[in-house]
């Protein structure tokens, strides 16, 4: 990413907990200028104060980007930080969960172009996934320069509705939640079968993580690459007919997950 406009006009970083600072350390790591950079947080962490950021500064004049990253029930607290920021080319982009654009609008003005963001926290090491959408006033140039700044940390999906952000939220924004449990409970399982607990985390840490780079690497599917670890009759498929039980199994139970966390979303958006 060319972060030259950001880089000279600035970015204001609302709310630099887990989720800013994945972002944050991608963005520096990828050649971000950190005196071009203030965040806004009355609790900054070590980290952040270490970057070499501006912290609780005075803000730029009209800042490229204004990336809004606190909680959804802090929004009410943060927002009025950012009224009259910008000479209206400013672009604001939120990565809050279930808060529609339109609260925004309603907040920072209707006329603002507005960019909401499901970003995840693999965004540190540059391996996140993010979908966007804008509002009307957000232009083909904002759209490119919010994904610009959001390629920085990792893959960038453009949503056709805003409705589509809650199930994406639930499927790889909360996602990777998802995934560490994997790894804490196969490491328990093999616990269970006698393993010492350092062996059981080293090989399910490792396992989750070089399954999940062949199946992002690989031309076979996740359903071909399954089929190629299973023996007819052996070790493998003794397991999976457990994991794909059609009433206990994986599916359903994920599916219910998945579920709960969209619904959650949708929760939230209806404050
Ligand atoms: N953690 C994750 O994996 C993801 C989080 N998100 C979204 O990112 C947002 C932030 O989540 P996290 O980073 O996990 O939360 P967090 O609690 O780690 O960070 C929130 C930060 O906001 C700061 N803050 C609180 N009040 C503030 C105020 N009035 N002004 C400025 N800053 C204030 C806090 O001090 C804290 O550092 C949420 O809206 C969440 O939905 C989105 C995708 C993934
Ligand atoms: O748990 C949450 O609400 C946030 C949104 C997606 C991941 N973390």
């Amino acid at each position: 990413m060319d972060f030259d406009e950001i880089a000279t006009r600035g970015l204001v970083l609302l709310g630099c907990g887990k989720m800013g600072s994945a972002m944050l350390a991608g963005w520096l790591r990828g050649g971000l200028p950190a005196a071009s950079v203030t965040v806004l947080d009355p609790h900054p962490s070590q980290w952040v104060q270490d970057t070499g950021v501006v912290i609780n500064g005075d803000l730029p004049q009209d800042p490229a980007i204004v990336l809004i990253a606190v909680k959804p029930q802090m929004m009410g607290d943060a927002l009025p930080a950012l009224k009259n920021l910008g000479d209206g080319s400013t672009l604001f982009v939120s990565v809050a969960a279930g808060t529609p654009i339109a609260a925004f609008e309603e907040a920072l003005g209707a006329q603002s172009p507005i960019i909401r963001a499901m970003p995840n926290t693999p965004a540190a090491i540059a391996r996140g996934i993010t979908a966007i959408i804008g509002n009307p006033h957000a232009s083909a140039a904002d759209l490119d320069m919010a994904e610009g700044l959001l390629s920085a940390v990792g893959q960038v999906v453009r949503l056709e509705d805003e409705s589509q952000m809650d199930a994406v939220t639930a499927v790889s924004g909360s996602g990777p939640a998802y995934v560490f449990h994997l790894i804490e409970t196969l490491a328990a399982a093999g616990e269970a079968e006698g393993l010492p607990p350092e062996l059981a985390l080293h090989l399910a840490r490792a396992t989750v993580a070089g399954a999940g780079e062949l199946a992002d690497t690989s031309d076979e599917s996740p359903a071909q690459l399954r089929v190629n670890v299973t023996s007819p009759n052996g070790t493998t498929q003794a397991a999976l007919e457990v994991l794909m039980d059609a009433a206990d199994g994986f599916a359903p139970l994920l599916k219910r997950a998945v579920q709960a966390a969209a619904d959650r979303s949708r929760e939230l958006s209806n404050g």
